[in-house]
């Protein structure tokens, strides 16, 4: 048998944080070793494993950055960003980052620091939202010169604690979709007031927070006469801890550089 892969979970007592911990506690070829969270954390000494609602893992939350790893797994806050990337790129450790809302600044850091440690960065780990990001793509492409016109909305929709607006991963779909659109592509986050008949070339952006939704995104491609509408909703957070485990087993092979879930999928 192979040894375990040694996984750190940064953000370990947050939402995202315990289901990485749960997920890969049951699977045989990883092993939680680390379970780093800020120095101010209330649950610090606690069981990462107890906190998770499975076995006792032996393994306190801490906020010490652990030796012993081989890949980082983080779901935290743009705040603590900064630490994550220096103690990876430090400790040459490879590094999941799946935190959005990151600055310009953070995501040029993340890009120097991929010179030297493999990086996945990616604003959803979930399969069926980077499957849809194709199919986003491949109907703009078919649509775009649709005669009357094509217009583009995106519709996110998440829990009330989520702290940035639009959720990263309608980012990325926009920048998908503009990628296909051309380059005079405008970006617009959400209409008030007068604001006069819709242009041609924009991307629309609008940011639900309802209850505990855990993240859905519907992309609207609306003609003259006819609508398709994409739709794709997470039901529990499972899908994106699966998917950060999946990329931290793809990421140990690989050399330094900066990798998405497009290339862990082989999309
Ligand atoms: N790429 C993807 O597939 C997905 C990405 N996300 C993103 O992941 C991030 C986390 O989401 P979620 O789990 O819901 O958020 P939570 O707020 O529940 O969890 C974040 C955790 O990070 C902790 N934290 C704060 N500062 C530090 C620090 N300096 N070092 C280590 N940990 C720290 C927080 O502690 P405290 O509470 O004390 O601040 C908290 O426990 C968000 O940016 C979200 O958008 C979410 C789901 C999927
Ligand atoms: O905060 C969340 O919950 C989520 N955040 C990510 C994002 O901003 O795209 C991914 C997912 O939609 C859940």
């Amino acid at each position: 048998m192979t040894t375990p892969l040694k996984i750190a979970v940064h953000g370990a007592a947050g939402r995202m944080g315990r289901r990485v911990v749960a997920l890969a506690s049951a699977d045989p070829s990883v092993e939680v070793t680390a379970a780093i969270e800020n120095d101010q954390h209330e649950l610090l000494g606690a069981d990462a494993g107890e906190l998770a609602g499975v076995d006792t893992l032996d393994v306190p939350l801490a906020s010490k950055w652990p030796t012993d790893v081989d890949v980082v797994i983080d779901f935290s806050l743009p705040d603590a960003i900064d630490r994550c990337i220096e103690k990876c790129e430090s400790h040459d450790t490879a590094l999941v980052i799946a935190t959005t809302g990151m600055t310009d600044a953070q995501v040029e850091r993340l890009r120097d620091a991929s010179a030297s440690i493999p990086v996945v960065w990616a604003p959803s780990m979930s399969l069926a939202v980077n499957l849809t990001m194709k199919l986003a793509q491949q109907i703009t492409e078919k649509l775009r010169d649709v005669p009357g016109g094509l217009d583009i909305e995106i519709i996110e929709r998440h829990h009330r604690f989520k702290a940035d607006a639009p959720s990263g991963t309608a980012l990325k779909f926009g920048d998908l979709i503009a990628e296909k659109l051309g380059d005079d592509t405008k970006h617009v986050h959400g209409r008030e007031g007068h604001t006069g008949q819709r242009t041609r070339n924009e991307i629309g952006y609008h940011a639900v927070r309802v209850g505990d939704n855990p993240g859905e995104h519907t992309i609207v491609f609306g003609m003259l006469g006819e609508r398709i509408e994409l739709n794709v909703a997470a039901s529990n957070r499972d899908c994106y801890a699966a998917g950060a485990i999946a990329a931290a087993k793809w990421l140990i092979d690989r050399p330094a550089g900066m990798y998405d879930m497009f290339d862990v999928l082989e999309m």
